[in-house]
């Protein structure tokens, strides 16, 4: 059997930061809350909205450095010392990952609240964390509720946006390697989470003009394209419908490159790369990534050639059991230089 749960309310807006007590109120999450925020987005908007919490809640804080079990394990340490009701996460993919598994090993709701529209974990059902230097997808329950305030996304640079084209756009090699996987290995595989995958990339390709603009549009665009694609992984029960080669190529770089990129960014190169490899239409991929002014290549990247190559040769090996077009041997050293060489990304 497989249980499906999805977010019971969504909110995209303007000026969102005093609502989280009134949908907290609405969905009786109860008197204890835990707000996580990181460095920065404590700032951007964190502060804001516990201040506005603490008029209806008790509500205890914690910084969040980024995605490892150890930030996890603290955040538990005071969801049980403390006996929260609820978890709120304030900020990017990290963030929203750490308040993700906390909250679903301590077994109570949390409450998305992206700072940025980079990464599809807004609305996902799982949580990339990393443990013992790689990053792995566990499984863990979606937001009860997300509340995106375009006010707020509005406000990081615009690249954040940009990097999630790329992670929206990945969703085509990602279904690709799922079609695959269930061919060659007979891997289960749900025709609605991959159509509902595909059409958040084909959304992000068709509204790349306004995306460019960066203006509240292209957040709301953008932010729409990450919820659906959050939803498709849900529904699978994996990340398989937004989660590739080109993720794995992009999880080999955190491992390796001295200094990774964004999550989407990285991402978006690695479709363009994957695409090449299954025959599609990379350069359309290739095409929009520029219209957006996401990175197409090493350079623009900030990462060396030499370590996109090796990337590529050791990313089948980040998850052994998620079979993607690179196999189960993967790409040679002349295999990859030759796909990166191809597709212009270095
Ligand atoms: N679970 C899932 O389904 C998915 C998970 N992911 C994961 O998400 C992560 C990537 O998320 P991403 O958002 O790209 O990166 P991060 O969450 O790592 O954030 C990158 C930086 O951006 C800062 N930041 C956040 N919001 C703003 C803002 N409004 N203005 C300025 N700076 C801001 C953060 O601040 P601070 O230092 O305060 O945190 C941080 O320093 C990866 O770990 C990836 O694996 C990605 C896709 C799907
Ligand atoms: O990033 C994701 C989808 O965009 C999912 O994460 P994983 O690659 O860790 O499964
Ligand atoms: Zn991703």
């Amino acid at each position: 059997m497989h249980l499906m749960e999805l977010p019971r309310e969504v909110l995209l807006g303007e000026n969102l930061k005093d609502k989280v007590s009134q949908v907290a109120k609405r969905l009786k999450l109860g008197e204890r809350s835990l707000i996580l925020y990181g460095p920065k987005t404590k700032e951007i908007a964190g502060k804001d909205v516990e201040k506005h919490l603490k008029e209806s809640f008790d509500v205890k804080s914690l910084v969040v450095k980024e995605a490892s079990m150890k930030e996890v394990e603290k955040a538990l340490n005071v969801i049980r010392d403390e006996n929260v009701n609820w978890v709120i996460g304030v900020g990017g993919g990290s963030i929203i990952d750490v308040a993700k598994l906390a909250s679903f090993k301590a077994d109570v709701p949390f409450i998305s609240f992206p700072t940025t529209a980079s990464h599809d974990g807004i609305a996902s059902a799982n949580a990339s964390i990393k443990d013992l230097g790689t990053k792995t997808s566990i499984k863990a329950r979606p937001p009860i509720a997300v509340i995106a305030d375009v006010e707020v996304i509005k406000t990081a640079p615009y690249r954040y946006l940009a990097a999630g084209v790329g992670d929206t756009i990945s969703n085509l090699t990602a279904v690709k390697d799922w079609e695959l996987a269930h061919k060659i290995k007979g891997e289960y595989f749900s025709e609605y989470a991959a159509s509902l995958s595909l059409m958040s990339a084909k959304m992000v390709i068709k509204n790349a003009d306004i995306i460019r603009l960066g203006n509240e549009e292209s957040v709301r665009k953008v932010i729409k394209g990450l919820i659906s694609s959050g939803v498709a992984m849900s529904i699978a029960g994996s990340s398989r419908p937004a989660s590739g080669a080109e993720h794995l190529f992009s999880h080999a770089l955190d491992a390796i490159a001295p200094k990774p990129a964004l999550h989407g960014e990285q991402c978006g190169v690695g479709t363009i790369i994957m695409a090449y490899l299954h025959g599609l239409k990379w350069q359309k991929i290739r095409e929009t990534l520029k219209k957006v002014r996401a990175p197409t290549n090493a350079y623009e990247l900030g990462i060396d050639p030499e370590y996109i190559i090796e990337a590529l040769t050791i990313a089948h090996t980040i998850r052994p059991d998620r079979y993607t077009i690179l196999g189960k041997d993967g790409l040679t050293r002349e295999a990859a230089e030759k796909a990166a060489k191809i597709t212009g990304v270095i």
